[in-house]
């Protein structure tokens, strides 16, 4: 179906599932292992005999993957690694009126990563999640994924060649409770980051307040801006790939053409899924109305895509010109975990600085006067004599 107008709301929100989650999340909580059983079984169709993935089946799934396969991953890996080496913090910090200062990175212990598997498969996730982890210094990684029995050759070998301490045959909301809570099997985490379904993302959204979250990276989102220099057949495949995901991918052209919009809308047409198509009078306006959507994807497949990118304020991660979307999804080397849900208002995609924490410190034996006494007098303002009186017994 094809809606000639821009979306008003995405297609699926986690605030419908928000009361049905609530209850798995508690029941977990409350139940541990017993609890993730009976949802395992009733939501993925699974009867475990084992949460934790052992680790004879992980070597021997491993072995399953295929030369070509295998040199895929390392090719990635290699891609993905350098990009976020390439955005680790410098050394930070210096001084003023006497004080040292500075910040330390120090890396989260524990991270869970939820690795979606309801209708397609997703090692990629597993890396897009686990490098930047890795760069970032986390030691303990722990997996949590559904399977339809065994778990998936890719992710295994994945998770030996990480080092990836532990996996659990577990999905949806009751994994990401497990990880926030831990149960007999599943070890509790500090931080759970990853996407998934929109059960996956209410539940992470429920857990944050008793563990880190990376933010809401529910159902697929791309936003195309085209021009009449665009591919039509391009177009529709990008808009096409992204709805491989599920019926809630979100997939908008804004088109500055009636002629590609026209020939685009053609091949939607033998698909029954929704798609977006307006037309924008010029680019300025188009570019509003991808701020306005602040999608996941954007993609800029127009004549200057440099020009415009300077005018995008939210979006996860944009492609320009004839990139295709499906590079960031794999081999570029950004990430393919980002916001959605309009979160590219006021978040990013995963990064480094999503594993690590700045600690800040200050020294000082000696601070300057004016800036002693500078502390003492807004304490006292406050009423904090004692506070005051730390400073000033120190250094007066
Ligand atoms: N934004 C991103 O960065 C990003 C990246 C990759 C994938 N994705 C999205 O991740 C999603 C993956 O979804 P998926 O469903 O294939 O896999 P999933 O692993 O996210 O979800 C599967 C789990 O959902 C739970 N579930 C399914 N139906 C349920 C129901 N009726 N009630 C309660 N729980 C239920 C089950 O426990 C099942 O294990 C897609 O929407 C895809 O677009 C997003
Ligand atoms: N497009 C997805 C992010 O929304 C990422 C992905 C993984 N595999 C294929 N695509
Ligand atoms: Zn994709």
């Amino acid at each position: 179906m094809i809606i000639n107008s821009l979306p008003e709301t995405r297609l699926i929100s986690f605030e419908d599932v928000l009361d049905k989650v609530k209850k798995i999340v508690e029941d977990v909580k409350e139940r541990g292992d017993a609890a993730l059983i009976e949802y395992t079984e009733k939501f993925d169709g699974i009867k475990l005999n084992e949460i934790r993935v052992s680790k004879t089946e992980i070597d021997n799934q491993s072995k399953k993957i295929d030369n070509n396969l295998r040199n895929a991953i390392e090719i990635i890996i290699d891609q993905l690694k350098e990009f976020h080496l390439s955005t680790m913090p410098p050394q930070m910090g210096g001084g003023k009126n006497g004080i040292e200062f500075g910040i330390m990175w120090k890396p989260i212990e524990k991270l869970g990563i939820y690795v979606p598997g309801g209708k397609k498969l997703y090692p990629s996730t597993l890396l897009m999640a686990s490098i930047p982890a890795l760069v970032a210094g986390v030691k303990e990684i722990y997996v949590a994924t559904p399977t339809k029995g065994e778990i998936d050759p890719a992710i295994a070998y994945i998770s030996n060649r990480l080092g990836i301490k532990e996996v659990y045959k577990i999905g949806g909301a009751q994994a990401i409770s497990a990880l926030a809570y831990g149960t007999t099997s599943v070890t509790k985490v500090e931080k759970i980051v990853g996407p998934g379904n929109v059960y996956v993302q209410a539940a992470k959204y429920l857990v944050s307040k008793d563990v880190g979250i990376d933010g809401i990276e529910g159902p697929t989102e791309l936003v195309i801006i085209a021009d009449d220099s665009a591919n039509p057949e391009y177009l529709a495949d990008d808009l096409f790939a992204q709805g491989e995901h599920g019926d809630s991918s979100l997939l908008v052209l804004i088109s500055l053409s009636d002629k590609i919009a026209k020939e685009v809308e053609k091949r939607l047409s033998s698909s029954d899924r929704k798609y977006y198509v307006v037309l924008a009078n010029d680019l300025k306006e188009a570019i509003e109305y991808a701020n306005k959507i602040a999608p996941e994807h954007l993609s800029l497949q127009i004549k200057c895509p440099r020009e415009a990118l300077k005018l995008v304020k939210n979006a996860g991660a944009v492609t320009l010109g004839n990139t295709p979307p499906a590079i960031i999804d794999y081999n570029a080397g950004p990430n393919h975990i980002l916001p959605t849900n309009g979160w590219s208002r006021f978040k990013g995609g995963l990064t480094i600085y999503d594993f690590i924490k700045p600690i800040t410190y200050a020294n000082s034996s000696s601070p300057n006067k004016d800036l002693i006494n500078a502390g003492i007098t807004l304490a006292k303002y406050e009423g904090f004599v004692i506070h005051a009186k730390s400073i000033s017994d120190r250094y007066e």
